[in-house]
């Protein structure tokens, strides 16, 4: 009746997970229950769980990379902790097995699940309002997406409850992976999450790419669009091309795991290196889908925050279509020691030093754009400075690895988890947190306390560099990735200070939540009133903060390369508006709850595959179609804001800028 599910599944005999799940399903519980005592559940079910807004969208995406990026820390200081006491004759406290899930839990929870959601979520949020338009081309299955997303990261974390969670890496290379290696069901929980999550971030690409091609206000061509939605393109495309191979691999090493193919053992004429290739042809430009639009974000900071347009804005678009097309060229870096010889191994590492040549160029042109500029010294601008410092050495220890007689020295060392931290928090994570400092007053109608947001900036800047500096020694000495014990003591001062680094990181995350609950608490000193609190350039800063659900009351004309700052300078020089347009009713679409009841669905529906229960699998999938079917039966899909409504917000609008623009043509 319940497959393999049985009471053992419920770690009883081990402390920590036990522990843990308990004071995670107390907290939720608690959570939800104060949101019920506050009456705010139909709020948060009509505005943001069934919305179709892509702001909303957006927000909910950001959240949910927010709280998970507090467990993949957790796992990430837990394995700090085993390393700087596993030393010499001490085993520490964590036992192998349980080690095993952990590095392979934080690895696929910060890169599916935190990274990722951050950047769509941004892209979300931002993209329809740098284009001027009222939301992406598909809002319904927007949301779709994101609850296909949240039900992934549902069934990660549920692992932690029921079952076990992979010990095989957040790849899940074969054939560790195959059922005879890994007979529980933690490969299980992998595989069935990431393909749920998949499908949802397959439609993405899908919406994005159709938006971002086809819906952009009058006169916005292609070479007039912000970089911010450039670099969303990029990654979109990339998404698009790399998400269904890593869908394909993943479905053919669940056939190997549930039906006993044999792609990728070696009996019956299996071949686990194709497994190799695949995974990568989508892992290497995964982490270029993360770090394109991170590269938009510090673009957009560098122009607003230097007060100049972008320095080389062609270059930059250029640029980051270069690395778009190169991505795909690059994957075999990871397996130079796999053995594809001596010459393909050569062409890989070209190829992957190539990419320098572009990331230079960009790097080029932030520093241009803020030389001779008068830089505000706002949080933005630290993670932008932090950044530069960071990801510059980062990457040239990615050139380091893409030398193949080097590789076969380092590869799979601590040297190689000290680049890709170094990339991914210098170049991703910092982003993130300067963009979300940047749109938040966008979002909510107040920013976010400065001196603790500088605090958080050095949390993580300090807090990076002792944490994985000392791995790039360890790995010349010949220290191994994801190592349970370790036997030589000399090494322990270097793995203190490492841990020390991932103590004062968690303060910084600790302190980002006291920045948000402060900042909320004084919300009303800090009011956006403008829309334009930072003197912005591009269009999400023409609208109202936090715009109304259509964005825009009539889409704005665009004239040049920085839409919103042209007409902010004219309307400045003129001490007027442009005439008022002659509004007309606005049709949006509805909220609908088609997304969450597929992602329940789906996720009773992928549960019941990981545990064998059949009859729920079938249960499951047949409820997930049968609401796709109600959704098509439906006759509303959009309904009609008055024109009367329209026309006050916009009139409200053009008070709050015409006072806006009289104080700043006051002051100058
Ligand atoms: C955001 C994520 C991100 C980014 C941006 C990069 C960027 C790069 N990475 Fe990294 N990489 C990862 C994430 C990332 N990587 C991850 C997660 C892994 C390991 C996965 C695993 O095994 O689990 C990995 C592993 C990895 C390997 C495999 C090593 C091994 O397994 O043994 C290699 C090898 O070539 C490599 C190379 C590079 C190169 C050449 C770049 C380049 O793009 C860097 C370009 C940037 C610069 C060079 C600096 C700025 C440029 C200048 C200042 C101009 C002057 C410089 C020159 C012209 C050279 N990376
Ligand atoms: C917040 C601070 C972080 C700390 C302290 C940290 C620490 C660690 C540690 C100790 C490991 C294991 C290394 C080993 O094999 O010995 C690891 C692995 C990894 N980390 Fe992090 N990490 C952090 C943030 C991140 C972020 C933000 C990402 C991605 C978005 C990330 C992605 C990964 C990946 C992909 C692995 C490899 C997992 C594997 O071996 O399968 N980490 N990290
Ligand atoms: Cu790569």
């Amino acid at each position: 009746m319940f497959g393999r599910l049985t009471w053992d599944a419920i770690p009883f005999h081990e402390p920590i997970p036990l522990i843990t799940s308990l004071v995670v399903l107390i907290a939720v519980g608690a959570i939800g229950f104060w949101v019920w005592r506050k009456g705010w559940w139909p709020y948060l079910w009509n505005e943001y769980i069934t919305s179709t807004d892509h702001k909303r969208i957006g927000v909910m995406y950001i959240v949910l990379a927010l709280l998970m990026l507090v467990r993949g820390f957790a796992d990430a200081i837990m394995m700090r902790a085993q390393q700087s006491l596993a030393i010499g004759a001490s085993q520490g406290y964590l036992p192998p097995e349980h080690y095993n899930q952990i590095f392979s839990a934080h690895g696929t929870i910060m890169i599916f699940f935190v990274a990722m959601p951050f950047v769509i979520g941004f892209m979300n949020f931002v993209v329809p309002l740098q284009l001027g338009v009222r939301d992406v081309a598909f809002p319904t299955m927007n949301n779709v997406s994101f609850w296909l997303n949240a039900s992934g990261a549902l069934l990660v974390n549920l692992s932690l409850f029921l079952g076990e969670f992979a010990r095989t890496g957040w790849l899940a290379f074969p054939p560790l992976s195959e059922k005879a290696f890994s007979p529980g069901v933690g490969v299980d929980y992998y595989l069935v999450a990431l393909q749920i999550s998949g499908v949802g971030t397959v439609l993405t690409a899908v919406n994005f790419v159709t938006t971002i091609l086809k819906i952009r206000a009058p006169g916005m061509s292609y070479l007039r669009m912000p970089v911010f939605c450039w670099t969303a393109l990029a990654s979109n495309l990339i998404m698009l091309a790399a998400f269904p191979v890593l869908t394909v691999a993943l479905a053919q090493l669940m056939l190997d795991r549930y039906l006993g193919f044999h792609f990728f053992t070696n009996d019956g004429g299996g071949n686990s290196m194709l497994y190799m290739n695949l995974i990568w042809v989508w892992g290497h430009p995964e982490v270029y889908i993360l770090v394109l639009p991170a590269f938009g974000i510090y673009s957009e900071v560098a122009a607003t925050f230097s007060g100049k347009p972008l320095f080389g804005y062609r270059s930059m678009v250029f640029a980051t279509m270069v690395i778009c097309i190169v991505s795909y060229c690059v994957w075999l870096h990871h397996f130079f020691t796999m053995g594809a010889g001596a010459d393909i191994n050569a062409v890989f590492g070209i190829a992957s030093m190539i990419i320098g040549i572009p990331t230079g160029v960009k790097i080029y042109n932030w520093l241009f754009t803020m030389y001779g500029g008068r830089v505000r010294f706002t949080v933005p601008i630290y993670y932008l400075i932090g950044f530069m410092l960071t990801f510059v050495i980062g990457g040239l220890t990615g050139v380091l690895l893409a030398i193949p007689p080097v590789d076969f020295i380092v590869h799979n060392s601590l040297f190689l988890v000290a680049h890709f931290h170094q990339v991914i928090i210098g170049g991703v994570v910092f982003a993130l947190m300067a963009g979300y400092t940047y749109w938040f007053p966008k979002a909510f109608g107040f920013t976010l306390d400065e001196r603790l947001g500088k605090a958080v900036f050095w949390c993580w800047f300090i807090g990076f560099h002792l944490a994985f500096m000392p791995l790039y020694v360890l790995g010349f000495w010949g220290g191994t990735r994801r190592m349970q014990h370790i036997s030589d003591p000399s090494w322990a001062p270097w793995l203190h200070v490492a841990f020390l680094g991932a103590v004062i990181i968690g303060i910084g995350i600790v302190l980002t939540v006291v920045q948000l609950l402060y900042s909320i608490k004084t919300r009303d000193q800090r009011r956006d009133v403008t829309g334009d609190p930072w003197d912005g350039r591009t269009l999400e800063w023409l609208t109202l903060s936090p715009p109304p659900h259509y964005n825009f009351a009539v889409l704005p004309d665009v004239h040049g390369e920085e839409a919103y700052w042209t007409r902010k300078q004219t309307a400045i020089k003129e001490e007027r508006l442009i005439d008022e347009p002659n509004y007309q009713p606005i049709e949006m679409p509805i909220n609908t709850p088609t997304g969450v009841i597929v992602a329940f669905f789906a996720s009773v529906c992928g549960f019941a595959i990981i545990w064998y229960i059949w009859w729920l699998a079938i249960l499951g999938l047949i409820g997930a179609f049968a609401i796709f079917v109600w959704y098509a039966w439906q006759d509303e899909h959009e309904h009609i804001i008055p024109v009367d409504e329209v026309r006050k917000n916009a009139r409200e609008r053009r008070r709050i800028r015409m006072e806006h623009l009289h104080t700043i043509s006051q002051s100058t």
